[in-house]
């Protein structure tokens, strides 16, 4: 222990003088020297990078070494969550990065396989202080024992999956088991789907893989960055620490709904309109609506434009040519309508030259080219012209049109349009709108030709100044310089206009998950989807064009798909983007939920599906779940349950129908409760979509009656200690 001391006091003593260091090179670069663009760059990523190790040093400080390895070679590592150096010519090791190739006989090593260890052992630290060591013995020959032997070898991970919950999810990089590291550590390319009963590990396997691939692809990732999309804005709370404590920041997480920047999708659709909006009809109904958009005028009834040089006939047949010809261009709607304008003047203007230049007599026109160019120029600039097209072929925005969409004809079974049918202006944005406005996005296409050219004309403009500012400088230097001679360099010595022009730009300081975030078409460069087999067919498609690489980790478990959502199987979800090209892994031990409480989930599930096969849990408690009818008084019982279950330490959910909430929450103290709960709280009030993913300590289901069955199931799953059940109404037979 008093080696394994020392140790850690050498490391953090080498820690506490690195933050020096990168404290004050922080401090230096940010006090101006140089002004040049290199200069600045330079200086940019010399703080960001400087700052990216403060802050990781400063989040792993807790627990920063927690294992090492001795090899029967007789050398050893210790191994941490970063990596640090001795301070020496050879920048030698002092402490292993979990995510490194040396480490990884640390997870993966047995006595049948020792991968050339001799010993493994859990340090554990309280601070800077070693309170816990245990050993594993992997080769049976060596004699050598140290008096912290752990023959089970499982004390440490028992240890973590008993410890009290604390509202956020931890980290388990002292305990990551061999399949799971298999995955973790699976190469970045591809499609890679991750499934599992509850308490698998399957979010805990994707947080530490995204970690791992910032570490193994460091470059390309800090430039692409990593999304993970989870279900709800809670869960994503529920995880938002466990990447910071891996020292890993540069990392978008996301619900669905904040999935198109600029919208806050917060509204709330009935489930049936949350499953027709996901359903992949609606890419076909939105082309179909868009393409509505691109109107004639009625044949014999043509647009009749008042113009200069005598009034524009704008009929059904120059209008059908036209968008005939604008459609073949294959380009979003935005995008072919330049082409659609075009047709119309060229035809108004053959129109017009037919009219005041035909020959009576038969003859050629009588106008030249010159007269015909001054026509067209003048049709193209009449706003009455303008105005005629836009009636035709409107500029659309995504969110205008969805909007219009939504109220008007929906090009879906009448039933399915009645459940999602929606007045103009009324209600809010609701997550399932969130795919359709980026498929919208994509068919309607961004004309920003008008910005480009503005863009570039405010180019223009500071290279003109710039320019400016040089000539002045080149006329004063004959005057200031003139019989000296001058070491000194004139702007123009080293700057040309184009440069000094850039220099003025604001240079972009934010990181890759920031542009990320506000930017629609950003491709990623690994995406990773935590229920996954909640998405629907819509969602998918956004997410598959969020990555075009398709290096993609997708963690899920059907048999806790919502009733309404979800595509089915794996196969079906991905065939059209990959075809049968992904790898499956599957986790089978169960760290979250006692062997008595998951036998209880497993037959609300089997009562359905007798063939169902839950995970096995890695232990048992001697808990056994209770169930207790509450009479008359629901709220009174709930209460009561709530007094006796109320941990100590660590945390408590009541899950409950929403309805029930109001009725529930009424006699409990200090719950919390409603859209975004506080779940570092002792007490909280959750319906059951809002308990997918978490966990506590302590389970309450309440009317378990009112639940589908995958929501009971994952209701029911929750819990790492003890589960009551209360309930008014009967009770469902599989709970019997
Ligand atoms: N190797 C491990 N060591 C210690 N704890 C672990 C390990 N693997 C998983 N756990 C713990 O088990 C619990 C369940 O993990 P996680 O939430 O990732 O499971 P899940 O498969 O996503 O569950 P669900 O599908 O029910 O949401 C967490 O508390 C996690 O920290």
């Amino acid at each position: 222990m008093q080696k394994e001391q020392g140790f850690i006091d050498r490391l953090y003593d080498r820690v506490d003088a690195l933050r020096g260091v990168a404290a004050q090179q922080v401090q230096d670069a940010l006090t101006p020297v140089g002004t040049g663009l290199q200069a600045r760059h330079e200086r940019d990523v010399l703080v960001a990078e400087r700052s990216g190790l403060l802050a990781a040093l400063n989040a792993v400080d807790g627990s920063l070494c927690f294992g090492r390895i001795d090899l029967s070679s007789g050398a050893a590592h210790h191994i941490g969550r970063v990596g640090i150096r001795e301070d020496d010519t050879a920048h030698t090791p002092l402490l292993i990065d979990w995510r490194a190739p040396v480490a990884r006989p640390f997870y993966l090593a047995t006595g049948h396989t020792t991968m050339g260890l001799r010993r493994r052992r859990h340090i554990t630290t309280e601070g800077r202080v070693v309170t816990e060591l245990h050993d594993e013995i992997l080769d049976v020959g060596d004699r050598e024992r140290t008096g912290f032997e752990d023959p089970s070898g499982d004390a440490v991970l028992l240890a973590a999956v008993n410890s009290a919950r604390t509202g956020r999810m931890g980290d388990i990089v002292r305990t990551i088991q061999a399949e799971q590291d298999r995955i973790i550590r699976a190469p970045h390319r591809g499609v890679l789907v991750v499934e599992g009963g509850p308490g698998t590990g399957k979010t805990a396997v994707a947080l530490h893989r995204a970690a791992f691939l910032l570490y193994e692809h460091r470059e390309l990732l800090a430039k692409r960055a990593v999304l993970i999309v989870g279900p709800n804005p809670a869960f994503l709370r529920y995880i938002g620490e466990v990447l910071p404590a891996l020292g890993e920041t540069g990392v978008l997480l996301a619900t669905q709904a904040e999935l198109f920047p600029g919208v806050h999708a917060d509204g709330t659709d009935t489930r049936r309109a949350a499953a027709v909006k996901g359903g992949a009809a609606m890419a076909e109904a939105l082309a179909l609506a868009v393409r509505d958009r691109q109107q004639l005028p009625e044949p014999g009834a043509p647009l009749v434009i008042a113009h200069d040089d005598g009034d524009l006939v704008l009929d059904w047949e120059i209008a059908y040519e036209a968008r005939q010809a604008a459609r073949d261009t294959l380009l979003p709607h935005n995008l072919a309508r330049p082409h659609f304008a075009f047709r119309i003047i060229d035809a108004l203007t053959s129109q017009l030259t037919e009219r005041i230049g035909a020959d009576p007599h038969g003859g050629p026109n009588f106008l030249g080219p010159d007269d015909i160019a001054q026509l067209g120029s003048n049709v193209a600039v009449s706003k009455e012209v303008h105005s005629a097209v836009d009636e035709l072929w409107p500029p659309l925005t995504p969110e205008r049109f969805l909007s219009d969409y939504l109220a008007g004809p929906l090009y879906v079974p009448a039933e399915d349009a009645e459940a999602i049918r929606r007045a103009p202006g009324e209600g809010t944005w609701t997550p399932a709108d969130v795919p359709l406005l980026d498929e919208v996005a994509e068919l309607l296409g961004v004309d920003d030709s008008a910005e480009r050219a503005a863009a570039e004309a405010e180019r223009q403009e500071r290279i003109a100044y710039a320019q400016g500012v040089l000539e002045l400088s080149r006329g004063s230097e004959s005057y200031e310089f003139e019989d000296e001679e001058s070491e000194t360099l004139a702007a123009h010595d080293i700057i040309d206009a184009e440069r000094m022009a850039e220099r003025q730009e604001e240079a972009d300081h934010r990181s890759a998950a920031e542009r990320a975030a506000a930017d629609r078409t950003w491709a990623f460069g690994h995406i990773i989807v935590d229920e996954a087999q909640e998405l629907s067919p819509m969602a998918w498609r956004l997410l598959m064009r969020r990555s075009p690489t398709r290096a993609m980790t997708l963690v899920g478990d059907p048999a806790q798909t919502s009733e309404e959502a979800g595509v089915g199987s794996w196969e079906k979800i991905l065939e059209p983007y990959v075809g049968d090209r992904f790898e499956h892994a599957t986790l089978k031990v169960n760290y979250r939920t006692p062997a008595e409480i998951m036998e209880l989930a497993a037959g609300v599930v089997r009562a359905e599906d007798p063939s169902f096969e839950p995970p096995g849990s890695v232990r048992s408690t001697g808990e056994v779940p209770w169930t207790r009818d509450a009479g008359e008084d629901l709220a009174g019982a709930v209460a009561l349950a709530v007094g006796e279950l109320t941990p100590e330490e660590g945390r408590l959910a009541v899950i409950a129908p929403a309805a029930l909430h109001e009725e529930i929450a009424a006699p409990l103290e200090g719950v919390t409760a409603g859209a975004e709960p506080d779940l570092a709280r002792p007490v909280v009030l959750l319906d059951p979509r809002q308990a997918k993913g978490l966990e506590f300590d302590h389970v309450l289901v309440v009317e378990p009656a009112r639940f589908g069955t995958s929501d009971l199931y994952v209701a029911l799953t929750r819990a790492t200690q003890r589960l009551g059940i209360i309930h008014r109404e009967k009770l469902p037979d599989s709970l019997r």
